[in-house]
């Protein structure tokens, strides 16, 4: 066989291995241009494509959910390696009930100091799988692990303290009067649970036979230990309207701080923002999906602020990247230190960020951006000597009759915050500002 022959058998061999890979395998540029693609990895990506990019450049395609990608490789000094493996990407919210979030797991390996290859695999099943696997371990520990650490009580149809067991004074140095008739509310940090968050874990337990939940208890003394809460329905009866309802609780409440300290670096890199230390795009969705499941079952008002730095290309331009960069990490402390435990704040993209309020309306949520755009606007950052200020344009949505999934939800504040931009920036907005005949983004463009 001529060397010709075997070199073309040899390439038709690739090509037909690339062709039925089954992951997405994607050559490029350093800076995302693409050389090569292969049928699964377009299949994977076409629905990122934005109309006319198609899919020309990897790095563009992702930035409205991975911007930090294109920084992770351009800072990535060695000629070549794995510059991050198994990196997960948040790509849909899903449907609760409807149709499952999507998630990609992206490896991105640099092959020389010209080229980067990238592995693209839908891990959606698997993150579900995952999810429900901790859920199950979660709920296997809080029955059967652990006889010295555990607490029992009982709770009423409203979720008040109706029988105390001295469990409960072990592990967490509260008597019988700190806690009886009062609402189980009392068992933590004032800004981790309400009386609406009670009645909606009653009703998941109703509903499912249990209910589990992880996070901050408190003790007599102030002080805050990690637990985990099982609750399960003592005797049931059906209601009018068929649905299953209990008069009377059981509560399981373990410490469980040992076991999250040992897990949080695992959890810490798949749900914490890589600058700024703050939920990133994936564990928002995971964290808002659970929210909005939650208001299915009970309604109540949920509100979404999201919030963007102005004009913070020119903060680059002007004073660099890495201020660039410290800018990002004081808004998140900002938003971090403006809201509650319950609610959800998250880095979604570049530099925009999501605030989830459960239980919040939307004049409660306009008030919160308001005092958000303030901080930021009255805050300066010592730069050399000099003072660097910037403002944030905010916009707000609320769960309605009209506005029912977490995707709608975003949607809303989306083009809220696409007027404040258009309206002059360092203000919050909501849709009820658009122009009542001017609903659609297209003809409020035109309108303006
Ligand atoms: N320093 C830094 N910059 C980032 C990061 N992620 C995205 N960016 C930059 O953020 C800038 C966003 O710019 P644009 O989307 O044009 O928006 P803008 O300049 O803020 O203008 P308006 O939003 O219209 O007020 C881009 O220049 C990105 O390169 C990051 O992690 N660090």
């Amino acid at each position: 066989m001529s060397d010709h022959t075997e070199l073309h058998d040899a390439h038709e061999a690739l090509l037909q291995f690339l062709y039925l890979a089954p992951v997405g395998l994607v050559q490029m540029t350093l800076d995302g241009r693409v050389t090569m693609l292969n049928p699964l990895s377009a299949q994977l990506l076409m629905p990122l494509a934005r109309q006319g990019d198609g899919l020309s450049n990897l790095f563009d395609t992702l930035e409205p959910i991975a911007p930090e990608l294109r920084y992770m490789a351009v800072s990535f000094q060695p000629p070549r390696g794995t510059i991050c493996e198994g990196y997960r990407l948040q790509v849909s919210a899903g449907v609760p009930g409807r149709e499952d979030a999507q998630v990609l797991s992206i490896t991105l390996v640099k092959l020389d100091p010209k080229r980067l290859m990238v592995v693209i695999s839908d891990v959606s099943l698997a993150v579900k799988r995952e999810r429900m696997l901790r859920q199950n371990e979660a709920w296997f520990n809080a029955v059967m692990v652990g006889v010295a650490d555990y607490a029992l009580i009982t709770l009423d149809a409203k979720g008040d303290v109706s029988e105390w067991n001295p469990s409960i004074g072990r592990l967490t140095g509260l008597t019988a009067q700190d806690v009886c008739g009062h609402n189980v509310a009392v068992l933590y940090p004032g800004d981790c649970m309400t009386a609406d968050r009670v009645l909606d874990r009653l009703r998941e337990a109703d509903a499912n036979g249990w209910s589990l939940d992880e996070g901050w208890h408190l003790r007599a003394d102030g002080s805050r230990f990690w637990g985990s809460s099982m609750i399960t329905p003592l005797q049931q009866k059906t209601a009018d309207d068929g649905s299953l309802i209990s008069s009377g609780y059981a509560l399981i409440v373990r410490d469980i701080t040992e076991k999250r300290k040992s897990a949080e670096s695992l959890l810490h890199s798949i749900s914490c923002d890589h600058l700024t230390g703050i939920a990133n795009r994936r564990a928002f969705f995971e964290a808002a999906e659970l929210e909005l499941r939650r208001h299915q079952r009970v309604p109540r008002p949920i509100s979404l602020l999201l919030i963007d730095a102005d004009h913070f290309k020119q903060i680059n331009d002007d004073h660099g990247h890495a201020m660039g960069d410290t800018v990002l990490q004081k808004l998140a402390l900002i938003l971090t230190q403006s809201v509650r435990g319950i609610d959800v704040v998250a880095r979604v993209g570049g530099e925009e960020f999501a605030v989830l309020l459960p239980s919040t309306w939307m004049d409660e949520a306009v008030d919160i951006a308001e005092r958000i755009r303030k901080v930021v606007e009255m805050q300066s950052i010592n730069v050399g000597g000099a003072d660097l200020r910037y403002t944030v344009s905010i916009g707000v949505s609320v769960i309605s009759s009209t506005i029912t999934s977490l995707g709608e939800l975003m949607d809303a504040a989306d083009k809220a915050l696409y007027l404040a931009k258009r309206s002059g920036r360092n203000q919050v907005r909501t849709l009820a500002d658009l122009p009542r005949t001017a609903f659609g983004l297209e003809a409020f463009s035109e309108s303006v």
